[in-house]
């Protein structure tokens, strides 16, 4: 499987939505289990939130996750409110409404992250959100003092009465929870931007600990999973800006660079330019010349074979063939030239739709009467037999290439047989 597929499974949003649902439903399935291996260790469990939490809000700003560094400010308040404002059980009833308020103000400001931009945690945005939750904090203490415990007790036995055989929360509240978690399954399904699945994981994690309020050791489970996934979500977000280029999302020149440093034996580079492009942007402008290098780059990894394929920069590309050398890799190279030069592209109007569908499908078959163009690649091929380094192996690549365009573009040329 080429590496970009790789990259394209982990940010798809089944990928994304699956894995915490696969977690929480494991949680589920095994809780016996899981409770009598977590439960001797419950003292590091209890403040293992507390490290976590705040060790994502303090790499979100660096990192540029301002949202998982607000996801986490949420959670971080609702775990302290729980260990610190509840009783468990819930008996009493002033914690019977405490934590009817911890639930809706967790998960509704949660999901209204869905709505926030990616910023800095201190960004204005941030800050207002901030703000927000400390009114929420104030209207929360404001209604556990003004409530008297005969209201909440006519609450309780009119509305939040649950259904014991099913969980000790209200089942009303259990139903907003579900709701919430089940529209922001959707959110991920239909956009997947950047940080809307980890607003469902922590939405998911903390439907849990409703469901599982008076189980011990359910919510520090529930709060520490929640902040692992965010502390992945950090790091592969800072791996992905880092190592895959944002316009083809193919690894970019870092992560070339990397795998020639462990490149040794026998293996074949090609460099891949396509023809013309200047000439192309002139024509249809830059942001199709945008489409037609995500084209290309889904082209030549649609094409089978356990080649790596990398941007390396501009309209270039280079393709790193491990155990063949350069012969053996033609037939492959020719096919990846081929499969562009043969794809009918149809040119839209922008203000209509794009060459590609957002959600980078290829579109197969062309609408009858529509104009097409063709574009073509130049590709240069060199292999490591003879040649001392992986600089020089790159740089006979390029000769190869400056040889392909100048005997006339579209062809696969390898030096040493030309
Ligand atoms: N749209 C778009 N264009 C880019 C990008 N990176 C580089 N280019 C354009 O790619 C073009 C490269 O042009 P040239 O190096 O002259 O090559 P060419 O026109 O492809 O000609 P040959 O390589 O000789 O066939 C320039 O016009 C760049 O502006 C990009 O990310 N997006």
């Amino acid at each position: 499987m080429s590496l970009f597929f790789t990259f394209t499974i982990f940010r798809s949003a089944i990928f994304r939505v699956g894995l915490p649902i696969v977690v929480v439903a494991s949680l589920c399935l095994y809780c016996d289990n899981i409770l009598a291996i977590v439960s001797p260790h419950s003292e590091l469990m209890q403040i293992s939130p507390y490290i976590m939490l705040p060790l994502v809000i303090f790499l979100s700003q660096p990192f540029n996750q301002g949202n998982s560094g607000l996801l986490a400010v949420v959670m971080l308040l609702g775990y302290y409110l729980i260990q610190n404002h509840l009783t468990f059980p819930l008996i009493a009833e002033v914690d019977k409404l405490s934590s009817w308020l911890i639930i809706i103000g967790l998960q509704l400001s949660l999901f209204v992250i869905h709505l926030l931009p990616e910023r800095r945690l201190l960004s204005k945005s941030g800050v207002n959100f901030l703000l927000l939750l400390t009114l929420q904090l104030i209207i929360g203490f404001i209604a556990i003092k003004a409530i008297s415990a005969a209201e909440i007790d006519l609450l309780w036995r009119t509305y939040l009465k649950p259904i014991e055989a099913l969980s000790s929360s209200p089942y009303l509240l259990l139903m907003f929870s579900v709701l919430l978690t089940v529209t922001s399954f959707f959110v991920v399904v239909f956009r997947n931007d950047s940080s809307d699945h980890i607003v469902f994981t922590n939405l998911l994690f903390s439907t849990l600990c409703l469901y599982s309020f008076n189980t011990p050791v359910i919510p520090e489970l529930c709060f520490s999973l929640a902040a692992t996934f965010m502390l992945v979500h950090i790091m592969t977000s800072s791996h992905e800006l880092a190592f895959v280029d944002q316009l083809t999302e193919l690894p970019g020149r870092r992560a070339l660079e990397i795998e020639l440093k462990h490149l040794s034996g026998l293996y074949t580079i090609a460099m891949v330019d396509i023809d013309h492009f200047k000439h192309f942007n002139d024509n249809y402008g830059h942001r199709t010349g945008d489409e037609v290098l995500r084209l290309v780059s889904l082209l030549m990894s649609k094409v089978s074979g356990r080649a790596k394929i990398y941007r390396y920069g501009g309209e270039e590309f280079t393709i790193v063939i491990k155990g063949k050398n350069a012969n053996q890799s033609m037939q492959y190279l020719n096919k990846i030239r081929s499969t562009i030069e043969n794809y009918d592209m149809v040119i839209r109007n922008h203000q209509q739709r794009p060459i590609i569908e957002p959600n980078f499908r290829l579109k197969i078959s062309k609408p009858v009467d529509q104009p097409t163009v063709n574009i073509t690649v130049s590709i240069g091929v060199a292999d490591s037999q003879n040649l001392l380094s992986t600089e020089e192996v790159i740089k006979a690549a390029d000769k190869a290439l400056y040889r392909a365009k100048s005997s006339g573009r579209n062809r696969v040329t390898n030096l040493r047989f030309a």
